[in-house]
């Protein structure tokens, strides 16, 4: 039996729900974007009242357009951008705060503080994680100790804390739960026995009681209050954004790497069951806890790509649609060396400096709108090198392997030729780009046993088209060495 099923797609920028006919078709897309709110430099805020508005509006898009009721979708699978920080009442679930996105980056200096005082071991240990201010822990200690009365509230177990997935999860269904890989990037999580950790709770100053129930990625999340979309729609699974692409790439195989271009870009390996510690400050995370067997996943987080092409748009205005900037580079002048380091937010993997803003070298008085565009999309390129060159370094399952990439970006066949042309490796793109959205679904369409197990599932991944590399040795070293040579004039750091 096969039958439809709607993913909820909760990213950054904007929130997308998709319904999926039962052989894993799109067949109705609902999508919304919402204001980012920046209070201060380096701070990026959600309001949570529209999250949970244009979820509400793209489902009912979704279904209107693939003309479908709520009893004809067998299940809802949930994805979400990962990190960001929702504090809401637990009786009433309104929220005491605005969210604090997981780009944000004002617990900086409590970061550094905490690594001064010697903790990014036992933190790396247990979480597979860094002390940096891109994780949630820091961020929810923020609002702990500056939003008035908040935390004799948390204590009294008056309000909570949850992911997005969490927040969405409580006002659909009213169950308090989150998924295994949401709860990975929290730092109050143990990933290696899979419990929330008291000497991580005592460390932010974070009650126990403000903690959701930890499920399985395919796991009964309860059932939508009817009243939302005219039926009851069972939510059967959940799963942080970048682990629903590796799920909807199929990279089930031990070796096998995904990279998402979105606003950032975030390349996971899956190593299995095998925890594999990094040397070269990536971060150990959890790809999925499927029937209670964790595989596991080494991840390269960029926060910027994705972004570096609106900054282009809204910034520079130099182009007015993200699908113009592979043109513009295409018109570069292949003769200027310019370089940009796109640290808008900091840097996040292998370099991990929170303090290290955005630079430009090499301009020259004839440097112009495409080789800024250029040295833009190149740069994606570049850090996604030094991400899979990490990954080589930590793990011999991740030699030989070709990449499959997804996410806003890789529209762009310019910056996907580049990619494959700085890594000197091959990268797939998928004929479904939605595959997070696809992740979500199956899980869901899993279990709720209407579509394939995961090799059928797997089977059924199907490639648009091949990118190969074209660009001469030299000139890949070339540009390899201005690009590190660029970053370490960046640094603010040594590691
Ligand atoms: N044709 C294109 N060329 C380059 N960048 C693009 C193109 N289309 C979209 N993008 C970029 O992709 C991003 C949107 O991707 P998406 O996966 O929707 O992101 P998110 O989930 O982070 O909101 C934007 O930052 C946009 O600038
Ligand atoms: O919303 P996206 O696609 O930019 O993804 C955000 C990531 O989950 C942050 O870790």
């Amino acid at each position: 039996m096969t039958a439809p099923i709607l993913a909820i797609d909760q990213g950054t920028t904007s929130t997308r729900a998709i319904v999926f006919s039962g052989d894993q078709k799109i067949i109705g897309v609902g999508q919304q974007e919402f204001k980012q709110h920046f209070p201060r430099s380096g701070w990026v805020e959600h309001d949570l009242e529209d999250i949970w508005g244009t979820t509400l509006a793209t489902v009912r898009s979704a279904l209107a357009e693939a003309k479908l009721d709520a009893p004809q979708i067998a299940a809802i699978g949930i994805t979400n951008q990962r990190e960001t920080v929702a504090v809401w009442e637990r009786a009433t679930l309104k929220p005491v705060h605005r969210a604090i996105v997981w780009q944000d980056r004002r617990t900086a200096d409590k970061c550094e503080a905490l690594r001064a005082e010697g903790l990014e071991p036992m933190v790396t240990e247990k979480t597979g994680l860094l002390l940096d201010p891109y994780f949630s822990g820091t961020k929810l200690a923020w609002l702990l100790d500056n939003v008035d009365g908040l935390r004799a509230r948390a204590e009294a177990g008056e309000v909570v804390f949850g992911t997005i997935d969490t927040f969405l999860i409580a006002r659909l269904t009213g169950h308090f739960a989150t998924d295994v890989t949401n709860a990975s990037r929290t730092l109050l999580y143990d990933i290696g026995s899979g419990t929330w950790d008291d000497e991580l709770c005592r460390m932010l100053g974070v009650p126990r009681s403000m903690l959701a129930e930890v499920r399985d990625n395919a796991a009964d999340y309860g059932t939508t209050h009817p009243a939302l979309f005219g039926a009851a729609i069972p939510v059967y699974g959940v799963a942080g954004d970048q682990q629903a692409a590796v799920i909807g790439n199929a990279c089930f195989q031990p070796g096998m790497v995904k990279s998402t271009y979105g606003t950032g870009c975030f390349a996971l390996i899956n190593t299995g069951p095998d925890r594999v510690a990094s040397q070269n400050r990536l971060l150990t995370t959890v790809a999925y806890r499927l029937g209670g067997r964790t595989n596991y996943a080494l991840e390269g987080a960029i926060f910027v790509a994705g972004a570096a092409v609106q900054w282009l748009r809204d910034g520079l205005g130099i182009i007015d649609h993200a699908a113009q900037s592979g043109e513009l580079a295409a018109n570069a002048d292949p003769n200027q060396d310019v370089v940009l380091v796109p640290a808008f937010v900091g840097l996040g993997a292998p370099h991990w400096d929170a303090n290290a803003r955005g630079a430009i070298f090499g301009i020259t008085r004839s440097t112009g709108p495409a080789e800024l565009a250029k040295a833009a999309l190149e740069s994606v390129a570049l850090q996604t090198h030094d991400l899979i060159r990490a990954m080589h370094k930590d793990w011999a399952g991740s030699r030989d392997t070709v990449l499959r990439v997804d996410g806003g970006m890789v529209a762009s066949d310019w910056a996907m030729q580049r990619l494959a042309d700085v890594l000197g490796a091959p990268v797939d793109r998928p004929s479904i780009n939605e595959t997070t959205a696809l992740g979500a679904a199956w899980l869901a369409g899993m279990h709720a046993g209407v579509w394939p197990g995961q090799e059928g599932f797997a089977a059924g991944w199907h490639r648009d088209r091949r990118f190969e590399p074209q660009m001469p040795e030299a000139d890949r070293s070339r540009l390899i060495g201005l690009w590190n040579d660029a970053v370490s004039r960046t640094l603010t750091r040594v590691n």
